[in-house]
């Protein structure tokens, strides 16, 4: 084992103590939980809790990823804003399912988040742009926000033991259905 692999395998792993996930209340909507999770993960004051992994498709078919911030959650879907001239747009208008990835490691939390994307209209995006701390209240017709509507959803709440409980929604004819697992 390299001198790296070792101090990374001694590094602190998952906390000792972490919430357990009730599998006899589990919502019917998988949003309800991500919104409770995000809301815990909000309150618990870590750092960018609306931060994720956001992975598109290259031509071709390869994944790629970067980090970016969740903007809302409502009927349209889980939302995200960009400039529609970078290298993910691209990708979005090739191919459209794009995934999340949450992780809180103060609660031992991963959420997946799978779908297909779509561009929102140039109000939302506007209001979006106009929003930003670093606004001056003039318009940018390159922001657009898009919404991810999930068609899978997956729930990880990790344990001290490594038997880390998993919760997988999938949406089938318009309802979720969910199961113990992956
Ligand atoms: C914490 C964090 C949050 C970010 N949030 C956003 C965001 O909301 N929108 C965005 O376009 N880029 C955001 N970025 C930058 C992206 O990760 C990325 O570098 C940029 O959007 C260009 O990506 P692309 O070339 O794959 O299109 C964020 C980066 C970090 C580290």
């Amino acid at each position: 084992m390299s001198d790296l692999a070792a101090r990374l395998r001694a590094l602190p792993a998952f906390p000792d103590v972490m919430p357990e996930l009730d599998l006899a209340t589990l919502p019917m909507d998988p949003t309800e939980l991500f919104l409770t999770w995000l809301e815990e993960a909000i309150a618990s004051g870590t750092r960018q809790p609306h931060a994720m992994t956001f992975q598109t498709l290259l031509p071709g078919g390869a994944p790629v990823g970067r980090t970016l911030i969740l903007k809302d959650l409502d009927e349209t879907g889980f939302q995200i804003s960009t400039r529609n001239t970078s290298a993910k747009a691209h990708q979005l208008a090739e191919d459209p399912r794009a995934a999340m990835t949450f992780f809180w490691r103060e609660s031992g939390r991963q959420v997946q988040v799978t779908g297909v994307v779509t561009a929102l209209g140039e109000d939302v995006s506007q209001r979006d742009w106009l929003a930003r701390p670093t606004s001056d209240g003039t318009p940018n017709p390159d922001w657009q926000v898009y919404a991810v509507q999930p068609e899978r959803i997956e729930f990880m709440q990790a344990r001290a033991d490594r038997n880390h409980v998993y919760v997988s929604y999938r949406r089938e004819d318009g309802s979720w259905h969910h199961a113990q697992g992956r």
